[in-house]
C-alpha cells in the first residue's frame, strides 16, 4: 500500500520477500509469539486471499517431508501457487458464512477436522465504525461456530465443530464490545485466551485478532 507518496515498511518488506500482502507479517507475528503452528499441523485458512497467509502457514509447517496440510477458502480466487507455498496448500472459492460444516469436515486430512483454524476475514469497509464493526463480529462468530459447532449453541446440537480438541484458533476483529462477547465465550472452552495487534496493523485500522490456544475436550465426549 502507497500511503501519502511512500510506500510503507510492511509493503516493502512483502516485496522483498515475496510475500503477496504484506498481511503475512501479521501472521509471522501471531506464530513467532504464540508458536500456534508446528510441523504436521492441518490448517484451516478462512478469507485467505490473495494467500499472504497462505505462505507463512506453509512456511510454519517447515519441511516438506514433516507433512501437514493448509486448506484456504475465499470467496475470491487465489492465484495459485504464490511463492513458498507447496502442494500441501489448496484453495477452494466458497462463502464462508454458507459453508457447510460437514463440508468444510470431508475437506479436512481423513475427515477428522483441523489443529488449526484461522480467520483473517473482513468485511469491505464502509468506514462506518459501528457498521463496520458489527460486520466484523458476524464474520468472527461465524468462524467460531464452524470451528466449535453445537459447543456453542448457535448450530443444530448434532452440528459437530471442525476443530480439533487441542486445537488453535486465530479471529480477526474489528475492536467493539461485541469483540469482547467473542472472548467471553471462547474462554471457557479455551486453555488460554489474549489478544494481539500486529505491527504491520496500520495505525488508522481498528483490527485486532483473538488468539484461542487449546481447545478442551467436550465435557459431553
Ligand atoms: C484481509 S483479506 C485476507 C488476507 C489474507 N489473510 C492474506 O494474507 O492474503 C480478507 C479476505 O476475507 C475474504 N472474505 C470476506 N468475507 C468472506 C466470506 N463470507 N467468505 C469467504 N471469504 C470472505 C475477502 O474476500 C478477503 O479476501
Amino acid at each position: 500500500m502507497v500511503v501519502g507518496g511512500t510506500a510503507d515498511f510492511f509493503y516493502k518488506e512483502a516485496q522483498r520477500l515475496g510475500y503477496v500482502a504484506r498481511s503475512a507479517f501479521k501472521l509471522l507475528q501471531i506464530q513467532n509469539q504464540h508458536k500456534i503452528i508446528s510441523p504436521g499441523s492441518s490448517i484451516l485458512d478462512l478469507g485467505c486471499a490473495p494467500g499472504g497467509w497462505l505462505q507463512v502457514a506453509c512456511q510454519s509447517l517447515g519441511p516438506f517431508r514433516g507433512g501437514g496440510s493448509v486448506l484456504g477458502v475465499d470467496t475470491k480466487k487465489v492465484k495459485v501457487p504464490p511463492l513458498h507455498c507447496d502442494s500441501r496448500v489448496q484453495t477452494i472459492s466458497a462463502d464462508v458464512t454458507t459453508l457447510p460444516h460437514q463440508r468444510l469436515k470431508a475437506l479436512s486430512p481423513k475427515e477428522k477436522g483441523f489443529s488449526v483454524i484461522l480467520s483473517d476475514m473482513c468485511p469491505l469497509v464502509s468506514g462506518i465504525t459501528t457498521k463496520d464493526a458489527a460486520l466484523s463480529f458476524e464474520l468472527g462468530m461465524r468462524a467460531l461456530d464452524l470451528a466449535l459447532g453445537s459447543r456453542i449453541h448457535l448450530e443444530p446440537s448434532d452440528c459437530v465443530g471442525v476443530l480439533k480438541v487441542g486445537g488453535h484458533l486465530v479471529i480477526k476483529l474489528l475492536e467493539s464490545e461485541d469483540a469482547k462477547e467473542i472472548n467471553q465465550i471462547s474462554k471457557p472452552l479455551f486453555r488460554k485466551t489474549s489478544w494481539l495487534r500486529p505491527k504491520a496493523t496500520r495505525p488508522s485500522s481498528r483490527e485486532i485478532y483473538l488468539i484461542c490456544q487449546g481447545l478442551k475436550p467436550d465435557a459431553m465426549t
